[in-house]
Parts: structure tokens; C-alpha cells; sequence
């Protein structure tokens, strides 16, 4: 592998890496929202003593992912393989059981899982470090 391949192989990833920046950008706005609001159902939970954690809600907000899961993302979606779609669901899901565990966890003032994720988090980024894609 030359650097001038190398070089060009980045260049050639540009538009998705942009794609992706745009996208990304989305998202923090839309979570330092999330972090406002859930700081305001704390707030309102102090003042009524309600437990913190809501499993029903929890609960019924993870299955509806599975409902509108298909909706997201691009029109390849419909026609994507079964494994590709519960790779997907798997990943929505993961996500929203993380922010919804982050927001107790912020809500109880509790750091634990916050710590517990940073370690898990450098411990994956060293294993990963240089891996390659070997399978199709
Ligand atoms: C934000 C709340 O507190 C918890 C966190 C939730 C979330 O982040 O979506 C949902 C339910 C509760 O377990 C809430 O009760 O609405």
C-alpha cells in the first residue's frame, strides 16, 4: 500500500465523512436538548418523590423502535436482508436503552454507569485499534 493510495482512498471517503459530520452535528443539538428536558422531569420528580426509573415507559418506547425502525434510514432498507434489519433494530434499541440508562443515572446523580461505559468504551477502542475488515 502506497501513501499516495492511502491518500487517495481518503479523499475518495470525504462525501460520506461530511454526511456523517452533518448528521452527527444533528444529533448533539438534539441531545443537549434531551439533557434539558430530561433535568426538568428530575426537577419535577424531586418535587413529587417519583421513583426515577420507569420501567413501563422504558418498556413501551423500546418497542416502539421495532415499529418505526423500518422507516428510518434509507430506501435499501425495504429490501435489506433479515440479519442486516436485526443488526439495525439491535442498534436503535442498544441506543435508546443508553440514553434512557444515561438520563436515570444523571437523574439519581449516580456516575457509575457513566464510568462503567468509559472503560468499556477504552477497553473496545484498544482492542479495535488497527483492526481491519477481513470478511464480506
Ligand atoms: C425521563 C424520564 O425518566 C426515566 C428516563 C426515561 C428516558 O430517558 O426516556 C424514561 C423513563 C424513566 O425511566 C421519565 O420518567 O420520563
Amino acid at each position: 500500500m502506497t501513501e499516495d493510495k492511502r491518500a487517495r482512498e481518503i479523499e475518495e471517503l470525504l462525501p460520506l465523512r461530511r454526511d456523517l459530520q452533518a448528521v452527527d452535528e444533528k444529533l448533539l443539538s438534539l441531545l443537549a436538548q434531551r439533557y434539558d428536558l430530561v433535568l426538568q422531569v428530575k426537577d419535577y420528580k424531586r418535587k413529587t418523590a417519583m421513583p426515577v426509573l420507569q420501567k413501563e415507559v422504558q418498556a413501551r418506547k423500546l418497542a416502539q423502535v421495532a415499529a418505526i425502525a423500518d422507516n428510518y434510514g434509507q430506501a435499501s432498507t425495504i429490501t435489506a436482508a433479515k440479519a442486516e434489519k436485526t443488526a439495525k433494530l439491535r442498534y436503535l434499541q442498544l441506543v435508546l436503552r443508553l440514553l434512557m440508562d444515561l438520563s436515570v443515572s444523571e437523574q439519581l446523580d449516580e456516575t457509575g454507569l457513566l464510568s462503567c461505559m468509559e472503560a468499556e468504551l477504552t477497553h473496545f477502542e484498544e482492542q479495535a485499534d488497527g483492526k481491519i475488515i477481513t470478511k464480506k
